[in-house]
């Protein structure tokens, strides 16, 4: 349970103060209260508040002085206003200054104590790092999220930073480094919390399904629309809609999201009435999206509206401290998983994960430890059972790539080395999902986040069948 608020109020008037103090007390607030700013702030030297309560017009030191007095005693400390009707205006000129609301007289008990929950709200957000600070001493890191490296704490800050406001977001990062795991998060820490998360793989569905799924279609709009379907920009309605890879939008679908994300409304494909949506957007890619707005690729007006917060994920690679924790996260969920008694990885083992380039990131991580504790036969698993010997490591692949001479060749490699590490990563986030689900579509997709027709979108590019996985 959370520990009690500690809230001081501040106010000449008697009746006023022993008002609020019965009001706060009714919700279990502690309550200290004073007739003048000078004996407050005596106390709030000798130990820190939550809150305070003080009125704006008092004699001796006003309101106002006492909210300086409090920035240089205690700075994060939130300071509410209490202001009778004629001074409403100047009550906002201190929340210029640093006051984080403030309650005209006469107010309601409920008027007060909401005023006074989202303040105190407010602060957890503004003391983003504290919150931070106790589930990365209690845990493995934060959220759903393992690892504790300097680069991942500056991830989870600026979650936390970014969650509450309504703004866009745009993560870059290699495949399988949490870019979706982020969204979430955000998402979840955000107002828009218990309102859909709506994921969609931009690289999964040819243009006019993408098109169809992203903004809906109506009833007979083109061959097959059989019945009128709602977009997931409608789907995501109050929430947070994630589009993941935007890179894969072509320049058609880009020129349309622009404007949805213009307008703030949505037409139907062969639908004639816009609707508005409430939204938050944010996007993900792992591949520059600067670079192709310089390729021509991608269009430069929706890259600076979607690079409104970007947020960059680092590889695994470049924050290998945080390798055993993951390999010891992973290797007790899934020995549990599958019923095995592995306790651990041997020291060998560690220094094999440790240099690896994990050119798939976190993701490529729990695939290995995944088939190592399935193949391990010891209670701790060696290096032979990681099997990272023949494992394609992007030195490997350019062995066999000829070497570009144009800067036109380049771009050609470059691309084709990009859809080659994807499609395989791909191919195994597919079969393991089906095994799982032993060929259950349905199942695999919802397991992991997706959308069905996404998935099978995805299973029929990569040629897989859900028939193999099906046991027999
Ligand atoms: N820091 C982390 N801690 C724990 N698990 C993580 C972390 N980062 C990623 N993962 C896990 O790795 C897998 C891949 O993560 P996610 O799907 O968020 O990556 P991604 O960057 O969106 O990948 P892609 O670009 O391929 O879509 C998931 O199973 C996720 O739970």
């Amino acid at each position: 349970m959370d520990a009690v608020k500690k809230l001081l109020v501040i106010d000449d008037e008697p009746a006023i103060r022993e008002g609020v103090r019965r009001i706060l007390e009714s919700e279990s607030f502690q309550v200290e209260t004073f007739a003048n700013g000078h004996a407050a702030l005596e106390r709030i030297k000798q130990e820190p508040f939550d809150l305070v309560v003080t009125d704006l017009k008092m004699p001796g030191i006003s309101g106002m002085e006492v909210l300086k007095a409090i920035k240089e005693i205690q700075p994060d400390l939130p300071v509410i206003f209490i202001t009778g009707y004629s001074s409403v205006d100047s009550a906002v000129e201190v929340m210029k200054l640093g006051a984080v609301d403030y309650i005209a007289k006469p107010f309601t008990p409920e008027e007060m104590l909401s005023t006074i929950r989202l303040a105190l709200e407010q602060r957890v957000v503004d003391l983003g790092d504290l919150y931070l600070l106790k589930e990365l001493r209690d845990g493995e890191g934060f959220d759903r999220f393992v690892g504790k490296s300097h680069e991942m704490v500056k991830v989870y800050r600026r979650i936390m930073q970014v969650a509450p406001t309504d703004s866009t977001v745009l993560i870059t990062g290699e495949s399988g480094t949490g870019k979706e795991l982020v969204a979430r998060a955000i998402h979840k820490h955000s107002q828009r919390r218990d309102h859909p998360f709506v994921a969609v793989d931009c690289t999964s569905l040819v243009e006019n399904l993408l098109e169809s799924e992203l903004f809906g279609h109506v009833k007979g709009s083109f061959t097959g629309a059989m019945h009128t379907k709602t977009g997931l920009f409608k789907v995501a309605e109050g929430g947070t809609l994630f589009l993941d890879e935007v890179s894969n939008l072509s320049l058609t679908t880009q020129a349309k999201l622009l404007r949805v994300l213009q307008e703030r409304e949505v037409t139907p494909i062969g639908g004639t009435q816009p609707t508005p949506i409430n939204i938050r957007l944010v996007a993900a890619t792992n591949r520059s999206l600067r670079e192709m707005v310089a390729e021509g690729t991608f269009r430069e007006d929706l890259f600076f509206r979607l690079n409104i917060i970007p947020m960059d994920l680092p590889p695994l690679r470049e924050r290998t401290g945080d390798i055993p924790l993951l390999v010891g996260h992973t290797v007790r969920t899934v020995a549990e998983e599958v019923g095995k008694d592995i306790k651990g990885v041997t020291a060998g083992a560690m220094q094999v994960l440790q240099s690896y380039s994990f050119p798939g990131n976190v993701r490529e991580l729990e695939n290995i430890i995944e088939r190592a504790v399935v193949l391990a036969e010891d209670s701790l698993i060696t290096p032979d059972d990681l099997e990272l010997n023949h494992a394609a490591s992007p030195t490997v692949l350019l062995d066999y790539t000829a070497v570009p001479l144009s800067v036109e060749e380049l771009k050609e490699t470059k691309r084709h080395l990009r859809e080659q590490a994807v499609e395989d990563i791909e191919k195994a986030f597919v079969v393991n999902a089906l095994q799982r689900n032993r060929g259950n579509i349905t199942r695999a997709a919802e397991e992991t986040g997706m959308l069905r027709p996404n998935f099978q979108a995805m299973m029929k590019k990569l040629g897989i069948s859900a028939r193999d996985y099906v046991e027999a």
